[in-house]
Parts: structure tokens; sequence; C-alpha cells
């Protein structure tokens, strides 16, 4: 490169100066122009107006002035700061297991609590117990009931006369354990040391949520068989996880929006939710409790969860190219109604959940796999964890990744997706006697719906393989029916509720 070296021509000092006050009084007579519109600008453009940071920063303050112990016994969401999950739902009964759970991937819990509510009655030869599984962050409350007033979440779908009908059936649905919202979770306290468990809550698997809920079942009803498992998106996960792990104890299973197996694209949805989480500051390694939550990255994690929740097509009609105030000007802060619809959800979120429940519960559905070889291997882990727990080991798992950086195998060295399949085929082969619904919705990004597809095409195969006596139904929703993507459960009724209704009979 070659430098041009360019001779300045020799300027005297006095005209410099007067050059120098020309300018000056140039711009003063401009900046007095401008000052004189609008008083507060000195920069070419007005800077941007950032109002959600201002909200974010006046919620930040609130949160830590309450934040003293003597608040925090009596905490809820109003007050803050960290509100007590169990005391914003109200009207649940709780179930006390005083024995110890071990869990899948080798932790166990010396006892639990599951919250539940109850519909209808149950008969004298307790035979019509229907069990509805949660989806991730849903409380006991599927209906309102004597206990609690409120709408539950499923209020239309269950009732007298509805599509689960409590006139026939008794309905329980319970809080998943790791929630928080009456069951055990990593908001309760650890009786080792009654200090929160935080991030000294073990790693949980759905199946483990299922085995929890069989104990409950049994210690508070003494049903010994339920007529039927049933739940949508992490629910329809746990309604085949039941009958996968008790399969003579289930009769019927209906799964929504559901899959056999996690997929790594759910998984980087996931996986997305929880670093945002994890990067807010007040999160400190899942130790908040009585200290400011943290209530920003909860609330960015339930846009992004938001986002795979519904569909481009339903916001496309609900929204389109829209913004909040076609009058004002663009700007960075929520602007578009789509986006003051995500900032409204994450904000509606933030303080009602726990930030801890929800890491775990989402890597719970990251783990979820029904194929044969995981079942011997949780088997395994649980058996080890009840050896260390009979030992009185305490159980410290090395969980530091690696250091050398993750080498991209060869595909023949691993399982192939071949192999893989005839895997979940055996795995599937335990259900091979139960009656299974299967609903999938094509709309759906997060569960989506070749994901349902799977689970009926594996079961009706593995039933073949060991000449099962269960019947398949699927049931597809297409893009004419619902465009609501994975949240069609809780919004197209009548569609899923059809099919469910005739189903169990
Ligand atoms: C992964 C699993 O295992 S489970 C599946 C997870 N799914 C969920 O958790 C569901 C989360 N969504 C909900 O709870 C929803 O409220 C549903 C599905 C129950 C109902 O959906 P909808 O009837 O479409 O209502 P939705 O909540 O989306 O929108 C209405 C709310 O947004 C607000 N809103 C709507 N548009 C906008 C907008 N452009 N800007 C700001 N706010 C808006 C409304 O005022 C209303 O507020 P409110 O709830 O405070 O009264």
């Amino acid at each position: 490169m070659f430098l041009t070296l360019v001779k300045l021509p020799r300027v005297v000092p006095n005209r410099i100066s007067v050059l120098t006050k020309a300018i000056a009084s140039f711009r003063s007579a401009s900046h007095r122009a401008t000052a004189a519109k609008s008083p507060k600008h000195t920069s070419s453009n007005p800077p941007l107006a950032f109002p959600c940071l201002d909200k974010v920063e006046k919620k930040n303050e609130a949160l830590s002035q309450s934040c003293s112990p003597s608040v925090s016994a009596i905490n809820s969401l109003e007050g803050g700061p960290e509100p007590s999950y169990s005391m914003v739902m109200t009207g649940f009964k709780i179930f006390k297991s005083k024995k110890p759970i071990f869990l899948d991937f080798g932790g166990f819990l010396p006892e639990y609590e599951i919250a539940y509510e109850t519909w209808g009655k149950l008969n004298e030869d307790k035979s019509n117990l229907i069990l509805i599984h949660t989806g991730l962050s849903a409380s006991s409350h599927a209906k309102s009931q004597p206990d609690n007033l409120k709408n539950g979440w499923w209020e239309e779908f269950i009732g007298s006369g509805k599509y689960i009908d409590t006139d026939k059936y008794f309905v329980v649905c319970t809080n998943v354990l790791g929630g928080c919202y009456g069951s055990t979770g990593p908001s309760s306290k650890d009786p080792a040391n009654n200090d929160y468990y935080g991030t000294r809550f073990p790693i949980l698997s759905v199946n483990d949520m299922v085995r929890a809920q069989r104990e409950f079942i049994r210690g508070e009803f003494g049903v010994k068989k339920i007529y039927a498992s049933v739940g949508a998106s992490m629910g329809g996960m746990q309604s085949l996880a039941y009958a996968w792990e008790f399969p003579d104890e289930v009769d019927k299973i209906i799964s929504i929006s559901g899959c056999a197996r996690s997929h790594p694209y759910s998984i980087a949805l996931r996986h997305t939710q929880r670093q945002v989480l994890m990067s807010d500051a007040n999160w400190n390694r899942g130790f908040y409790y009585e200290k400011v939550p943290p209530h920003v990255g909860m609330k960015l994690a339930r846009e992004i969860a938001t986002v795979t929740y519904r569909s481009g097509p339903e916001w496309e009609y609900r929204f389109g190219r829209n913004r909040a105030d076609e009058l004002k000007p663009p700007a960075l802060c929520p602007d578009f109604l789509v986006e003051t619809y995500l900032d409204h959800a994450g904000e509606k979120f933030c303080l009602e959940y726990d930030a801890n429940s929800f890491l775990y519960i989402l890597k719970a559905m990251d783990l979820f796999d029904l194929r044969h070889s995981n079942y011997e291997k949780s088997k395994s882990n649980r058996k080890s964890a009840q050896e260390k727990y009979n030992a009185a080991e305490s159980i410290e798992e090395d969980l530091s990744i690696p250091e050398k950086p993750y080498q991209e195998q060869v595909r023949k060295a691993t399982v192939t997706p071949e192999e893989s399949y005839q895997d979940l085929r055996k795995g599937m082969e335990r259900l091979a006697n139960n009656d299974v619904l299967v609903v999938g919705v094509e709309s759906d990004i997060l569960f989506p719906v070749w994901q349902q597809r799977e689970i009926a095409k594996v079961l009706g195969e593995a039933k073949e393989d060991i000449k099962g006596k269960g019947k398949i139904e699927y049931f597809e929703l297409g893009n004419d029916v619902s465009n609501y993507g994975h949240d069609t459960f809780l919004l197209s009724l009548k569609d899923i509720g059809g099919p469910v209704k005739q189903f169990l009979g």
C-alpha cells in the first residue's frame, strides 16, 4: 500500500482563529435554531425513547424495595420479591409421600408432595378415574371447583356432559413433580437442611413425574388401574409415559400434540429459553429465593416460548403487519402488534411461575424418550440412586462439560435413525395392549405433526410385532381447521374434544 503525503498549505495562526470563530458562531446560531424548536435536543436527531426499558428498571426497583426477609414470608405476586407460587394457586389438596422417590437420572427426593384437584365421583369399583396430565407450566387447577371458583385451564373441556364428562368419570389433575404450584419442586425446601432446593434439586424426567403420580393415585384413592391417562403437550408425553411405566395399570391413553421422544429441533427451541433465563444475573445459578427473582430472563424466555406455542398464519390473521400506534415513529421497543403481544405474554408470566421449575421441566421434556434402551438405562440409574441412598452416600455428580470440544462423529459410529426407530418400536411394545388415541395438529411447530404420526405408526407396528390387543386411533387437525399451533388443545376445544369424547366412550 502507498501512502501519499499531502502537503498542507501553511496557515497563518490569526487566520485560524478567525475561521474557528466563524465556525463556532455558525454552529451556535444553528444550535439556537434547533434548540428553539426542541430545547432538549443537541444531537442531529433526537435520541430514541425506551419505555420498555424504563418499565423494567421501575419493576426492578419495586422488587428490590420489597426484598426484605420480613416481606418474603408473606410475599405474593403483588408484594414480591419472590412469589410463593403455591399461595398464588389455592384450593388444591396435597398428597404427602414420606417414602423417597428414586429418579431416572440418578438423583432422589427423600420425600415429596403432590398437589391435586378432583371433579366428579370415584365409583364403587374404582374403575372410572381419568388422570389429566398438564403441560409444562399449568397447575392442578384444570377446572373450577368449590375450593377455587376461578376458571381452570381446561374449564370448558371438563364437566357435566362435556368432553371429559364428570357425570361418568372421576377426574383428577395434579401439579407435576418439579412444578411450583403445590408439588415439590426447586422452590420447595430440602428436608435435609431446611433450605430451598434451588439448583440442588435433582434432574427430573417426565417418567419420574408419572411415577410420583402413580404413588399418589394408589396412596390417596386406592386405585390400582386408571380408566384413562389423558394429556396434551408435555401432558401428551406423560399420558404415554404412564402406560409405558405401568402398562397393566391403564386402560386408555390419549396423547394430544405429544411425541414418543423429543426431537433435536424442539430441544433447540427450549435451549434458547433456558439460555436467556440463565443469563439474567438475578437467576444467580438458581439461588434467588427471598431475593429479586430473574423476572427479565423469565419474561424473555416466555416470549420465545410463545413464538413456539402459536403459529405464523394465526398471527398474520390476528395482527398482520399492524403497529400498536401507526401515528408514532417506529421504535426499538415493542412496536408491531405482534411485539406488544409477546411483550404482554412475557410480562404476565414472569412472576407467575418459578424460574427453576421452568428450567427443570423444560429439561425433562428434552430428555423424554420412550425407546427400549432408555427403559433399561433409567432402571439401572434408579437402582444405583437407591443403593447410594441406602448406603447414605451423598450423590455428587461431575456436571462439568468436557474440555475438549465435541467432535462430530461419523454417522456410522453412532446409532442410525433406523436403529433408533427400531429401538423405539421395541419400547412401544409396552403399550401394545392399551387403546390409544393420538391427536396431531398440522400448524404445531413445537411438536410437529409428524411426531404424532410417528407415535401412531410405531405403536401400530409394535402391536403387530407382539400381537397386542390394543386399538390405535389417529386424528389430525389440518391447517384448515386450526392454525393455533401447539396451543390448539387450549383453543380449539370442539375440534379436539369431539374425538376425545368418542374415544373415552
Ligand atoms: C409446552 C407445554 O407443555 S404446554 C403449552 C404451553 N402453552 C401455554 O402455556 C399457553 C399460554 N397461552 C395462554 O395461556 C393463552 O392465554 C390461552 C391459550 C389460554 C388463550 O389464548 P388467547 O385467547 O389467544 O389469549 P392470549 O393470552 O394469547 O391473548 C390475550 C391477551 O393478550 C393481550 N393482547 C392481545 N393482543 C395484544 C397485543 N397486540 N398487544 C398487547 N397485548 C395483547 C390481551 O389483552 C389479553 O391480555 P390478558 O390475558 O391480560 O387479558
